[in-house]
């Protein structure tokens, strides 16, 4: 089924100066409601300023936003948007009910809560005090908290920083379903390349400038190369570009007679960010 791209978000020439120092220059991002759009950048490249713009904690120097009209410092706009920020905002000395409870209380219309217990495991900490919650507990906490409004857009700034596997996939588990369920459109940033390789479209940031942005696919068939290597049972192992495995497959039937082993490696989004920048992203 074809499905209609509706235009959610749209930042235009999207500037911050600090002082001298140009922290985001000239930047134009287009998010399209239902996507989970990733900002993939290493440190300092920008993506916190981009996003404290996008939320309108800072006020951008120059160039435009728009969510559906509305531009970030208008009230309606900070209603539809949920934020979790990279440090918390929530009072540490509070349990994680009153947390949350007094968030709910800032809403006219908040959104159930228990629903939220539920699907982030809440129940066995809620009378905990936040300060006391391990690391992904608190990350846990925070998104639910983001969701009290029920936006349309999230925004997670290196929601997964220090996180152990498990509780990122208990997290991005719980994200996906709200994306399916109710077409949340989701911002990230990370410097984590396996985090965007979800991603329906993704924006490389580096020095404050997008340097590429295309979906996963299409960065890794510009800036990458499969690999095929070939292992003859005499003479020397080679190293063959190949477009996609299915020309590998070609190659290895052809040379199956040959050939004692073979090893395939697809281009990834670390070799994209490698042939961008010439540096590793961590
Ligand atoms: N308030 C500020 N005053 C001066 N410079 C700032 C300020 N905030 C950010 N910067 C600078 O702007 C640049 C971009 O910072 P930003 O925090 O947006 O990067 P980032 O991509 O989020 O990095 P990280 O992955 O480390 O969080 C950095 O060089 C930073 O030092």
């Amino acid at each position: 089924m074809e499905m209609t791209i509706m235009k959610l978000l749209q930042a235009t020439s999207l500037t911050k100066k600090f002082q001298n120092k140009i922290a985001v220059n000239s930047i134009n991002l287009t998010i399209n409601k239902g996507d989970f759009v990733a900002l993939l950048g290493p440190n300092g490249a920008g993506k916190s300023t981009t996003i404290n713009m996008l939320t309108g904690v800072i006020q951008p120097t120059d160039g435009r936003i728009d969510f559906d009209g509305r531009t970030s410092n208008n009230c309606e706009y900070k209603n539809k948007i949920g934020v979790v920020f990279q440090n918390s905002v929530l009072d540490d000395n509070l349990s994680v009910k009153d947390n949350i409870m007094a968030r709910a209380r800032m809403y006219n219309k908040p959104t159930q809560i228990q629903p939220l217990i539920n699907k982030f495991g809440l129940e066995s900490i809620w009378k905990q005090k936040y300060g006391s919650l391990s690391g992904g507990q608190k990350r846990r906490v925070d998104i639910a908290r983001a969701l009290i409004n029920s936006p349309e857009l999230l925004f997670l700034d290196e929601p997964s920083t220090g996180l152990d596997i498990q509780t990122r996939t208990a997290i991005w588990n719980v994200l996906d379903e709200l994306r399916h369920n109710m077409g949340l459109t989701v911002i990230l940033t990370t410097h984590y390349l396996e985090e965007t390789q979800n991603a329906d479209y993704v924006y490389i940031i580096d020095q404050g400038k997008i340097i590429a942005e295309d979906t996963v696919d299409q960065l890794q068939k510009k800036y990458t190369k499969n690999i095929l290597t070939l292992y003859y049972q005499n003479g020397e192992p080679k190293n063959i570009t190949v477009s996609d495995k299915n020309q590998a497959i070609q190659i290895l039937s052809k040379n199956s007679q040959v050939i004692s082993d073979f090893a395939y490696r697809p281009g990834t989004m670390n070799d994209v960010f490698m042939n961008l920048t010439g540096k590793e992203i961590r």
